[in-house]
């Protein structure tokens, strides 16, 4: 082997003598000058050097490249000023080799110091640990990437060619961001090489750009620089930039990447987003064709509509500008602005007239997310829970002595004087079961929360004074309890008083319905006094068994949902409300929602004002953290979510509120006229001036009554209409005659919101004839089939695409185009039904007479024959009258 000297060393190397000095120095190979000689010994010890130098030996399986570069290019900027922009280039590379690391460190030295330089290079340095094994390889490596130099070299010039055909004139302009590039691209040549020699590599490069704005003194000598280029230079400028182009085209991409924080999720959206707006063009991962087509047809939107609409939401469901909208309104007649209410009626028809769809918007509903609250709880295991009870019964009778004594005695475990707040409901807690009380005696609180729709009571005590026997009151309260379907115990109180006739309480109240157990009905009658106590235990113990017998059952595990009982709003703690759970569980913490009304549970009080955390079904509690004052009877629901409860509250405030009582149905006598189904039924409240007229006014009602139609006095009494009986009006879908008296300012407010149907009268059969014209229109009318011709068929032609058309005479009366038909064969009827066209000629017509012709053809039917006979005849309805 022949000994060179270190610059030749380094020349073979394609590094500077001195850096070679350096590298042999930290190495620990002493050489003063670049004429030293080096010896095998010393390139050995450098070789090992580098080895260490690069990461270990033996397990390396990854080689990183770091290069920086700073490079200065003088442009002119916007305004013309010569401008220095000093380009920093830091490249990294990192390289993963499954070769023998001594071959891919052995290379290294070339590669990391000269980029450009030719791949053959290194082989002088690897020769002294190289055998001859390795030397082959390394020959056959040589000459495969010679050859691959050379092809890339060819393809350049090919592309190149093309290129500079394309475009001759249009010299490509140094931008500094593709000057970057250019630089870069040198760094690119060194992975494609790499490629050759180690199996796989993965590159990574940053780059960054610091423009320094300087006036350039030099502006004249660069321009001299340019001219001065030989056109070689520039061709293999030109050839690095359309390299550089071509490898780093998917760099942008590639730096985005790495910036991008978070999941690859987030990545794909922000890329999403990012394309959207047209920039970060990626042609590599977007496909080759264009993913929007321009729509050959008008595009049929499906448009959601609420309750209520503008003019303007409308016409951006609908994809079109407001305007048109409007012009399809004016054609309709109705001059409207853009932020004019339509309601849903009127937004129909004008989408529908604009070629859209129409659709009924429940999802536009925030009352639709209740829906989904309330059927989801409905999944939940049920189990059992205490009855609700409410008392009733006539003035003095006793119901407040009866609930007092029960709340004494009982609440609290027979605490008396435990109770130091009163909430309008408690539970009682017995041997056999746990009872709950409303502590609002009447029928205004019943009917009132029934009106609104919440069967809050399950079991009615019916108390009746012994002393006193059944009173109008006591009746109102059957009728009540009837009319709510809900099963009634009679406490028969006062049973202490010596002049008290228990049996007498019974009798009196078979007659209204009211039948014993022990006679063959339902109703249990336990005979208390609210006074001494005697007959409670049997009158809870009744209670219990007829919960028994309804099988409560309630969600525990499930949000909270039941009725304000009462509402106030308190000095101190704002507007409170007493509210009972009817199923789940109520939070402290949990957002309610009640009509207009909702808050979230700031404090929870039971009704002995004993702050708890929960309450389960059944249980009464008062609540604090209600944005306003709610409406008692009304329905609440605990949701867990805060802005789903605003935004139904506000909804519920709105204008929607108005269209939303417009619709609540209530009975009208109108509704009665004019229905023709099969409503058997009309229910009537009658309220008269003395009891006299009330039962003549019942009795010539019910004379009316027939097989067919019946009447339902859901209640009766005297005295003026009340608040009350507007509710169970509104409750039973029942019509109010008042005879000879008038509703009371409350009830007429009433009657005001929600449109319940009261007719006055002072004439019994005024009250009577309306009635009888009410029933006559619930019956069905007589429907009586009249013939109106017969026709001869004589010709019969099938056309196709028409099907078979008869050309016929018409015998006797007349046929019409809308009659129907039945079709004769030999006198026997083959088929019915009706026409599909009348003509005569060519003319369609709406009657042909007898002695003339006629051409028809039968909807569905098209086996007629030459000599059949077509019977027309239609259906004649007439009114049945009482
Ligand atoms: N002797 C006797 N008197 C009773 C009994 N229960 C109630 N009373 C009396 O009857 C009167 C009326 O009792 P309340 O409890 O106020 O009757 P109420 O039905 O609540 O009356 P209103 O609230 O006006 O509807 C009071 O004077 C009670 O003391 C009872 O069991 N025996």
């Amino acid at each position: 082997m022949t000994q060179m000297t270190v610059e030749q060393f380094a020349h073979d190397l394609g590094m500077l003598p001195n850096l070679l000095l350096e590298q042999l120095q930290a190495a620990g190979v002493v050489k003063h000058s670049a004429a030293d000689l080096m010896t095998e010994q010393d390139k050995a010890r450098l070789l090992d050097y580098l080895r260490k130098s690069h990461g270990g030996e033996g397990s390396r399986a990854k080689i990183t490249l770091t290069r920086r570069q700073t490079k200065e290019i003088k442009q002119a900027d916007g305004t013309g000023r010569p401008r220095t922009i000093e380009v920093k280039v830091r490249k990294k590379r990192v390289l993963t080799t499954k070769r023998n690391i001594t071959e891919a460190v052995d290379k290294r030295p070339a590669q990391e110091s000269v980029s450009s330089k030719s791949a053959e290079t290194p082989d002088v340095t690897a020769s002294p640990i190289i055998d001859a094994e390795q030397k082959a390889l390394r020959a056959e490596e040589a000459r495969k990437r010679a050859e691959l130099v050379a092809r890339q070299t060819a393809e350049f010039k090919e592309k190149e060619k093309r290129r500079q055909q394309a475009a001759t004139s249009d010299e490509i302009k140094e931008e500094p961001a593709q000057t970057i590039q250019k630089s870069a691209s040198e760094e690119v040549v060194v992975p494609k090489s790499t490629t050759e020699t180690s199996s796989k590599a993965t590159g990574k490069t940053t780059t960054s750009v610091s423009a320094t704005s300087q006036a350039s003194s030099s502006a004249g000598a660069q321009a001299t620089q340019k001219l001065s280029e030989k056109p070689e230079e520039k061709n293999k400028k030109k050839k690095k930039q359309i390299k550089q182009q071509e490898v780093w085209k998917d760099e942008p991409v590639k730096r985005r990447e790495s910036k991008t924080r978070g999941d690859a999720a987030a990545q794909q959206e922000w890329r999403m987003r990012k394309d959207k707006r047209g920039k970060g063009k990626r042609s590599e991962e977007l496909p080759p064709q264009h993913a929007f087509s321009v729509p050959t047809e008008p595009v049929v939107h499906e448009v959601l509509i609420p309750e209520t609409i503008s003019v303007a939401t409308l016409a951006q469901k609908m994809a079109v500008k407001a305007a048109e909208v409007i012009k399809v309104l004016m054609k309709m007649g109705t001059m409207v602005t853009i932020n004019q209410m339509l309601d849903q009626e009127t937004a129909i028809i004008v989408v529908e007239e604009m070629g859209h769809i129409a659709k009924i918007a429940e999802s536009d509903n925030p009352e639709a997310f209740l829906e989904e609250v309330t059927s989801s709880t409905e999944a939940v295991k049920m189990e059992p829970r205490a009855p609700v009870v409410t008392v009733m019964g006539h003035v003095d009778h006793g119901k407040t002595s009866l609930l007092d004594y029960i709340r004494t005695t009982r609440v609290a475990g027979g605490e008396a004087g435990g109770i130091t707040q009163h909430i309008g409901a408690y539970h009682v807690k017995t041997s056999r079961g746990m009872i709950t009380f409303l502590d609002t005696p009447g029928h205004e609180a019943f009917t009132a929360m029934r009106a609104r729709g919440a069967k809050i009571t399950d079991i009615v005590i019916l108390v009746v004074a012994a002393d006193d026997g059944v009173m109008p009151q006591t009746i109102e309260a059957v009728n009540h309890a009837r009319a709510a379907d809900i099963p009634i115990v009679v406490a028969v109180n006062k049973m202490d008083k010596p002049e008290a006739n228990f049996e007498r309480i019974k009798q009196e109240l078979v007659n209204h319905g009211v039948v014993p157990e022990d006679w063959g009905g339902d109703a249990m009658f336990i005979g208390v006094s609210a006074k001494t106590g005697q007959g409670i235990d049997d009158l809870l113990e009744a209670v219990l068994l007829q919960a028994e017998v309804l099988e409560l059952e309630a969600a525990r595990d499930a949000p909270a949902k039941g009725v304000i009982i009462e509402s106030r709003l308190d000095k101190g703690r704002g507007p409170v409300a007493t509210v009972l759970v009817q199923s789940g569980t109520l939070r402290h913490g949990d957002v309610v929602l009640t009509g207009a009304v909702f808050g979230k549970i700031r404090a929870m009080l039971d009704e002995r004002g004993k702050s708890v955390k929960t309450a389960s079904t059944s249980i009464p509690v008062e609540i604090q953290g209600l944005s306003e004052v709610a409406e008692a009877g009304e329905v609440f629901i605990a949701l867990d979510n805060e802005r789903k409860a605003r935004e139904i509250a506000l909804f519920r405030q709105g204008k929607f509120r108005d269209v939303r009582l417009n619709k609540l149905h209530v009975a009208k006598m109108e509704d009665a006229f004019g229905h023709q189904q099969d409503v058997s039924t009309l229910n009537l409240i009658i309220k008269a001036d003395v009891q006299g007229s009330c039962e003549a006014l019942i009795y010539a009602l019910k004379q009316l009554e027939t097989d067919e139609v019946k009447i339902n006095i859901v209640h009766n009494g005297v005295g003026a209409i009340i608040e009350s009986d507007i509710n169970l009006a509104l409750a039973s879908e029942a019509v109010i005659i008042g005879f000879n008296c008038r509703a009371d300012l409350r009830a007429r407010k009433l009657i005001g919101s929600t449109g319940v149907d009261v007719r006055y009268y002072n004439i019994i059969y005024e009250a009577v004839d309306e009635v009888k014209q009410a029933l006559s229109g619930m019956m069905a009318p007589d429907r009586k089939e009249k013939t109106l011709g017969l026709v001869d068929i004589r010709e019969i032609y099938r056309i196709s695409k028409v099907g078979v058309v008869a050309g016929c005479y018409v015998l006797e009366g007349l046929i019409k185009r809308d009659a129907l038909v039945r079709v004769l064969r030999d006198s026997v009827v083959i088929h019915e039904g009706s026409l599909d066209s009348l003509k005569r000629f060519k003319d369609d017509v709406k009657e042909v007479k007898a002695g003339f012709e006629c051409g028809l053809s039968l909807k569905n039917f098209n086996d007629i024959k030459q000599g059949d006979q077509v019977e027309a005849y239609e259906i004649v309805e007439t009114a049945r009258v009482l």
